[in-house]
């Protein structure tokens, strides 16, 4: 893998200033390992608190509207979270699929709102437990996929893909090595026939799903395995710390 390993915390709807002190000991800790890229993406609430305290991780947002500004109440664009200070924006999570039905066109809409402002995306992909159970998982994550791949001029520099089987997120089951290295095997060949395999290999295919400081040394050595996307474990310094130090040990190994 031509790029450092990426763990990215995905704190969703948790978060209050009192977590500062944690973003504070991510971030001075993640000096410690530089062979591993570390980044966080709080509520918009505390974006540029997170931006402020941060020296070394990168800091992004969870969501973004795909409008330019206007009247949208209780709403907030691409260009108002890069002011913020985010660099990057998760984008297609299956909770937004979920919860708030994001259609394909929708966030095709937020991808291209997204770069314009300058964002690099983290694009979330992954099958319901039913399409995995039906031998369907690999053509529906691709599907999902290519519908956004065109609108990345730049690949290399803008996109970076989450692999998040629905039934792992947040229920203590993880895919195995065999599913999870199959599925990224099949989204890296996506990613050789759009872009060519120059410009593929410079973009990095997380894991996300119940990924913990126990089992993150495995996961990340994984091949094509190139981070996580981290919910829960991401809460605490300590344990988020733990999938840091995993991803660096698997880097050495
Ligand atoms: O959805 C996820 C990250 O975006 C994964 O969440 P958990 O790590 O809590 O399973």
């Amino acid at each position: 893998m031509a790029e450092r390993p990426y763990i990215v915390g995905n704190w969703k709807m948790n978060g209050t200033r009192a977590m500062l002190s944690e973003a504070r000991a991510i971030d001075r800790a993640a000096q410690r390992y530089m062979k591993v890229e570390v980044a966080v993406a709080p509520p918009y609430t505390l974006i540029h608190a997170v931006h402020k305290e941060a020296e070394q991780i990168g800091v992004g947002a969870q969501d973004c509207h795909p409008g330019a500004e206007g009247a949208h109440t209780g709403d907030i664009n691409a260009s108002m979270i890069a002011d913020a200070g985010a660099k990057f924006v998760i984008l297609g999570h299956s909770e937004r699929r979920q919860d708030h039905s994001e259609t394909k066109d929708l966030i095709n809409a937020k991808i291209e709102s997204a770069l314009e402002a300058g964002l690099r995306v983290i694009l979330c992909c992954g099958e319901p437990l039913e399409t995995r159970d039906a031998g369907k998982a690999e053509r529906y994550v691709l599907d999902q996929l290519k519908a956004a791949l065109p609108l990345f001029e730049d690949p290399a520099e803008r996109l970076t893909i989450a692999y998040e089987p629905i039934w792992a997120i947040g229920t203590g089951r993880t895919a195995t090595s065999e599913d999870i290295a199959a599925m990224h095997s099949a989204i890296r060949a996506l990613l050789n026939e759009t872009y060519g395999e120059e410009a593929s290999s410079l973009v990095r295919i997380l894991y996300g799903g119940s990924v913990k400081p126990d089992n993150a040394r495995d996961i990340l050595a994984t091949p094509e395995v190139g981070g996580a996307l981290v919910g829960g474990a991401s809460l605490s310094a300590e344990s988020f710390l733990g999938i840091v130090v995993g991803a660096s040990e698997a880097e050495e190994a």
